[in-house]
């Protein structure tokens, strides 16, 4: 990568600060999965043990009016951080000011600082302003002036042009660089979307049949073979004329479907039979059916066929990303599609197999298989925005060499 790296910074007794994505789940006050969390620790680590003062930047969730900021403060993130590097991290619950200043001014080499959640910047006063989410240059130039070098490790945040990340980029010319966890998302991804081993195999899923129907278009020209299953796949049944009964369909992009299976040939791989149900429950009556869905009935998991076509395509592939999961696998009835898949490319060991999307990797992770895969990408949003071979902004902005 010609970017700058944490490694080509000065550290000791410096002001370092970092943007790192700990857009993690909160329930009741404390952090679920904190796979973002541990994501960026190799960055945090080598920049404090180099003598350096981590001040750290990032969102949680969608701040969009005053009320929403108490369940979006950054103060449990600081605990498990806390936990997980065995070392006391400052909180300060803000993002302006005094307090965060003298914070700063306070700390000795090697110290960690947390900053409260930077899209607070995007309400004031109960107005919704945008500053962080827009980008607000006086805000990125703010932030710049608390510290002597800046470092990106948010690969999951890299598709947003934030003033967290692009803005306190672009104050910090020749001294903003990428971390660990950017360096290896970059890696990973760039080698299966650039420079893919072959046969490349992609597996998309899901639900968010409009935001990714771009990057099916965009991978038919780079992937040998696209497996569609999940949600994603009945709008594609409905586009060929296939039954779908009450399942997933964007109906308006049944037009899309239907250019994307003209460009594909052979390329598109769909599902043979489905898991069937009656209702959108764990509990409703099922039945595995091949091609079309009667009334009344919705495909909610791909069915036996269907993982054994999907299992002979990927079992000679060299590459294969995968996003959005095989069925509805939040409800256990619907999971096996998902865990199969999983399991089979758990045994690819001769492939690279990356796996990036919010449901998907927790269903990997839910499913014991993440570890057998090759790469488990903290990027949602991002690691889409980079396989549609689209620019993402919080890269662009950092130093070059
Ligand atoms: N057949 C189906 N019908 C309805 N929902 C489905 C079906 N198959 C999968 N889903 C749902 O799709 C959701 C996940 O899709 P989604 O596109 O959000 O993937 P993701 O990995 O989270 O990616 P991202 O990070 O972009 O959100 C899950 O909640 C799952 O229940
Ligand atoms: O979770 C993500 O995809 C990133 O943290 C970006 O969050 P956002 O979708 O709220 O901008
Ligand atoms: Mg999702």
């Amino acid at each position: 990568m010609a970017k700058l790296t944490v490694e080509d910074l000065p550290l000791e007794g410096q002001k370092v600060l970092m943007r790192v994505d700990f857009n993690v789940p909160i329930k009741d006050g404390v952090v679920g999965d904190d796979n973002r969390i541990v994501a960026a620790l190799p960055t945090i680590k080598y920049v404090i043990d180099h003598g350096g003062r981590a001040i750290l930047f990032s969102h949680l969730g969608r701040v969009k009016k005053e009320e929403d900021k108490p369940g979006l403060s950054m103060r449990p993130v600081a605990e498990r951080l806390s936990n997980l590097l065995n070392k006391p991290v400052t909180f300060v619950p803000v993002t302006e000011g005094k307090q965060l200043e003298d914070a700063i001014d306070n700390m000795k080499n090697g110290d960690v600082l947390l900053v409260q959640n930077t899209r607070y910047e995007d309400v004031k006063d109960g107005e919704y302003v945008k500053r962080e989410s827009g980008n607000d240059p006086e805000l990125g130039k703010y932030w710049a002036s608390l510290g002597d070098v800046f470092v990106n490790d948010a690969f999951g945040t890299a598709h947003r042009k934030h003033a967290s990340n692009v803005g306190i980029a672009t104050n910090k010319p020749g001294k903003a660089a990428a971390g660990y966890l950017m360096e290896k998302e970059i890696k990973f991804l760039g080698d299966a979307v650039d420079n893919p081993e072959r046969p490349f195999v992609a597996i998309l899923g899901g639900a968010k049949v409009s935001d990714k129907i771009g990057v099916i278009d965009n991978l038919l020209d780079k992937a040998d073979k696209i497996i569609i299953g999940g949600g994603m796949a009945y709008t594609f049944y409905a586009a060929k004329g296939i039954k779908v009964g009450n399942s997933l369909v964007e109906k308006d992009k049944i037009d899309v479907a239907k250019q994307i299976l003209d460009k594909a040939g052979d390329k598109l791989v769909l599902p043979i039979d489905n898991v069937v149900a009656d209702k959108f429950n764990n509990d409703a009556d099922t039945k595995v059916v091949e091609g079309d869905i009667d009334d009344g009935w919705m495909a909610l998991d791909i069915g036996p066929k269907s993982v054994e076509e999907f299992e002979n395509v990927l079992k000679d592939a060299k590459t294969v990303v995968w996003n959005g999961p095989m069925g509805v696998f939040e409800m256990p009835n619907f999971a096996k599609g998902t865990l199969e898949i999983g399991k089979f490319l758990g045994t690819l060991t001769d492939a690279t197999t990356i796996v990036g999307g919010g449901d998907s990797t927790a269903a990997v992770k839910e499913l014991g298989v993440a570890d057998k895969l090759t790469h488990i990408s903290t990027g949602g949003g991002a690691s889409l925005t980079y396989l549609e071979g689209k620019t993402l902004p919080g890269i662009a902005a950092i130093s070059e060499k």
